[in-house]
């Protein structure tokens, strides 16, 4: 007896059993072996050559879309309005004998669509060229099930029952059971949630047929018989499926209006070209894909060239997507906005010291000779690490502390010394704030600084004006990226998680908040568009100021360069002061005490501008300026209570 009649004798007796407590083990048994001997059709194809000419198609482009459905549905049709490619439509049955492959692109991924023969009922068991065409869909990302909106409903059913047949499970996810072989031990069944469907002497008797005494199980899902062999066999094939009914021309309004509301279902006209533009949407959310943009140190990423990946895609397949020999030499991965808890997930990945690698593949050069920063960072991620990326597939990274060469005009250290404190030590403090700083008055902290410090940051001309140059472009451009949920308005975590220190660690909320005060001049708690240009220049500002008294380049500043800093604004402190500062604003000193003695950009702006605005105070009461100043128990608390942002 050949496989065919078997399987057509099993489907028969299963037909005939009546189903009820005293059968349900025996029908158990008989959906196994139907399984079996489908498994065993499938996988004889492959040997008996059966695939048949044409059906062979190289998978191209970033996905793969498999077009499904009964003869003169309109698949050909679809092929050619979505692809320029041509397969030929005709109101005849089975006018594509092959597999005719096409290609589109979608907000930047290349998607690959097959049009293949129509299928009949029977095609799993290889009626027309039915087996050929279902062993193209079981390598589909997506199929799309194309069904003619003017027939019966029946052809939905019976399409999935031809592709279940083969092992291919349409808009489900694998069992949440897991199933280990062993050697020796028995079988070890367990169970975490209540089962209603099966249970263990079901179980037992399954794997006795499959002869399968040694393993490990755990149920975490009330699973069904169907579901348990699918773990067993562990082949099946689980594809998202989206079910286009084609010809709604031919249709009344009710009957498009009932079907387009039903899941996972799209309805067109590829005649009269209604609801194409959609359905390519559908299909772009179905393939869960998402782009990742990678970022040189220090530059910004490129939004217009990011990467295509599949959800979930591992760091070591985003190498692969860069260069193949990439994910061989790769230490670590920087990735912006993961597994923040707020957010739609958002990623840039930066190479970091392997950027050389990406570069030379971009054809650019750049000489990290001297960068010898690749210490395992803040986010790191080794290579089996999952991106966990939601449905977000847009990313940014607005701004980065990390170290670039820094301007030639800030080549030279500062000042080795200044007039101190209650001389004319500090009229010179470092950036000012808005309301200090109203049109040009200057505030710089040193020769150095002149330029920016006496433009200020109130750009009236800007304020309320669209944006003309690029620069204010790529500023709104980024505006609305970290605007993540689109208000307009910036808060201070959307700020927060756009700014990254040159350690690769988050800028601290506290300062955000700080900058976020000073700039809200509406006091409307958020920034706008026209308080982020402040906020921005302020920003930049004190990057250029960083990096000036940076002198070793480390990305970070220490206490001796915190010294210099600090007395080239003005402030005429002693050794020790610097000292106690730099503790209190080393995160890592206060965490857990493996502070290196240095601080980060945002503790850096942080300790300035708590220097300045506590002088400024001091300032009020020092008349005589001579640095001494009396005043009681009540004024100092005033004092200090005054500077919490
Ligand atoms: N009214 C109407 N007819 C359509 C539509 N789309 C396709 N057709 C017609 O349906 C017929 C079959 O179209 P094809 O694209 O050849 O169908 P197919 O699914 O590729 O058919 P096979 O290759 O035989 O499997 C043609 O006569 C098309 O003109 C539509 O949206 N509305
Ligand atoms: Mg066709």
């Amino acid at each position: 007896m050949g496989i065919l009649e078997k399987i057509q004798d099993i489907e028969e007796e299963i037909k005939r059993t009546q189903k009820n407590k005293a059968t349900e083990y025996h029908l158990g048994l008989l959906k196994g072996k139907l399984a079996r001997y489908r498994a065993q059709l499938i996988e004889g194809s492959k040997t008996k050559s059966e695939k048949g000419e044409g059906f062979d198609v190289m998978k191209s482009g970033d996905a793969r879309v498999v077009m499904i459905g009964f003869p003169s549905v309109g698949k050909s049709t679809l092929l050619s309005k979505l692809t320029s490619a041509e397969s030929i439509a005709a109101a005849y049955e089975f006018t594509t004998l092959t597999c005719v492959p096409g290609k589109f692109t979608y907000k930047g991924a290349n998607i690959q669509l097959l049009d293949l023969p129509g299928i009949i009922e029977g095609a799993s068991q290889g009626k027309g060229r039915g087996r050929q065409v279902i062993a193209v869909a079981r390598t589909a990302d997506v199929v799309l099930m194309m069904l003619d909106a003017t027939k019966s409903a029946q052809q939905r059913p019976l399409l999935e029952a031809e592709l279940e047949a083969v092992g291919i499970r349409l808009n489900q996810s694998f069992p949440n059971v897991s199933f280990k072989i062993k050697k020796a031990g028995g079988i070890s069944f367990n169970a975490t949630v209540k089962l209603t469907k099966i249970d263990q002497k079901m179980v037992q008797n399954i794997l006795h047929d499959y002869k399968i005494f040694n393993v490990d199980i755990v149920i975490r899902e009330d699973i069904t018989v169907e579901q348990f062999i699918d773990v067993i066999l562990g082949n099946r094939r689980y594809i998202r499926c989206i079910y286009c009914y084609n010809k709604i021309d031919q249709i009344s309004l009710e009957e498009v209006d009932r079907l387009a509301h039903e899941p996972d279902t799209v309805v067109v006209s590829c005649e009269d070209d209604l609801n194409l533009d959609y359905l390519v949407e559908v299909i772009w959310r179905k393939l869960n894909l998402m782009r990742v943009y990678t970022k040189k140190r220090g530059e910004y990423p490129d939004f217009s060239d990011g990467l295509i990946v599949r959800n979930g895609a591992t760091i070591e397949h985003v190498c692969h997507a860069i260069h193949r020999t990439l994910a061989d030499n790769f230490r670590y991965a920087l990735v912006w906005g993961t597994s923040t808890k707020h957010n739609p997930q958002r990623v840039v990945i930066v190479m970091s010291r392997w950027d050389l690698k990406i570069s030379s593949f971009y054809s650019h050069y750049y000489d990290y000779s001297s960068d010898n920063t690749a210490e395992v960072p803040f986010l790191s991620f080794n290579s089996n690490s999952k991106l966990d990326l939601g449905s977000a597939w847009e990313s940014y990274c607005l701004f980065t502390m990390s170290y670039q060469p820094p301007p030639p005009q800030y080549g030279q250290a500062p000042p080795a010394n200044n007039a101190g404190y209650g001389h004319s030590g500090y009229q010179q403090p470092p950036p000012g704030t808005p309301a200090q700083n109203p049109a040009g008055n200057p505030g710089g902290y040193g020769q150095q600084q002149q330029g920016y410090a006496q433009q200020g940051y109130a750009q009236q001309g800007a304020y309320g004006n669209a944006p003309t140059s690029a620069a204010d472009q790529q500023l709104l451009t980024w505006f609305k990226a970290v605007d993540t949920d689109g208000s307009g308005q910036l808060s201070a975590d959307e700020l927060q998680r756009a700014l990254i220190n040159g350690d690769w660690s988050p800028f601290n909320i506290e300062t955000v908040r700080l900058m976020v005060n000073m700039f809200d001049t509406d006091n409307s708690g958020t920034i706008n568009y026209n308080e982020f240009i402040g906020l921005w220049k302020y920003i930049e500002d004190w990057k250029r100021c960083f990096q000036a008294f940076d002198v070793d380049r480390s990305g970070s500043i220490n206490e001796s360069e915190m010294g210099n800093a600090l007395r080239s604004f003005g402030f005429n402190v002693s050794p020790r002061f610097v000292h106690t500062l730099i503790q209190k604003f080393d995160r890592f000193a206060t965490m857990n005490n493996t502070g290196k003695g240095d601080v980060t950009f945002d503790n850096f702006v942080q300790a300035c501008v708590t220097v300045k605005t506590l002088t400024d105070s001091f300032k009020q009461f020092d008349n005589d300026h001579d640095g001494w100043i009396q005043i009681n128990y009540e004024q100092f608390l005033d004092l200090v209570v005054r500077q919490r942002a």
